[in-house]
């Protein structure tokens, strides 16, 4: 179960990913509102739904909406990839321990929702990309993994990020294979993925 808000390149590159001896399947994709991530699953067959939180009347209703629409598919694992919503306690109830995020930064540095940015804003040489369990907090949750990415004098937004999701379509695919076939150990702060 793949959850995203935007242009869905890491979900194509996910089931791009899912094919022949993968040890995941794409049981669906999640979106919370009209993206072209929802377009790439109707292209590859995946089921899609859409729980926008503009439909509800209130977080707590849209938590409990996602958290129903996303049981139905009955999911061991789900990703985020590029989902910009906050999943909420009652999602969390759900699926905790079993949600993977992957993060356009070198957490804990840039959490949130503008982590290239504020990375260049901020003027680092080094950003990168975390993927890690989902927690009740923002990008908090115990690190699977990371990989350094270098900022360029030339970068600007679009280059810097482009540069960081080509890492993340790998190292995401990479994690979600490990973590489905070997599991994870985590002690709410940090996670291990068994050899
Ligand atoms: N409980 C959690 N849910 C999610 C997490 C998380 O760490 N804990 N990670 C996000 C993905 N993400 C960063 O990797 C992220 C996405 C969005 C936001 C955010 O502030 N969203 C705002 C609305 C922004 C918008 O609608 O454009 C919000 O939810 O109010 C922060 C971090 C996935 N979910
Ligand atoms: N804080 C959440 C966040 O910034 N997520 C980021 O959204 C992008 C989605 O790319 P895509 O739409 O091309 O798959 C990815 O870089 C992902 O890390």
């Amino acid at each position: 179960m793949v959850l995203a808000s935007g242009t869905g390149s890491l979900l194509q590159s996910l089931i791009a990913a899912a094919v022949d001896d993968y040890p995941a399947r794409i049981v669906a994709v999640g979106v919370d509102r009209d993206c072209a991530a929802a377009g790439h699953a109707e292209t590859a067959g995946i089921p899609a739904f859409r729980v926008g939180l503009r439909d509800h009347a209130d977080r707590a209703a849209w938590d409990r909406a996602l958290t129903k629409a996303t049981d139905a598919y009955q999911p061991d694992l789900i990703v985020s990839a590029g989902f910009m919503k906050i999943l909420g306690p009652e999602f969390l109830d759900r699926f905790g321990g079993r949600i993977i995020n992957t993060h356009p930064a070198l957490l804990p540095s840039f959490p949130g929702a503008h982590a290239v940015p504020d990375a260049l804003a901020y003027g680092v040489k080094v950003t990168g990309s975390t993927v890690h369990l989902v927690d009740a907090g923002v990008d908090t949750g115990p690190i699977l993994a990371q990989e350094p990415v270098p900022v360029l004098e030339s970068d600007d937004e679009a280059s810097l990020h482009e540069r960081i999701k080509t890492v993340e379509r790998r190292l995401l695919a990479e994690v979600l294979a490990a973590v489905a076939t070997r599991g994870v150990i985590s002690d709410g702060r940090k996670a291990v993925i068994p050899k």
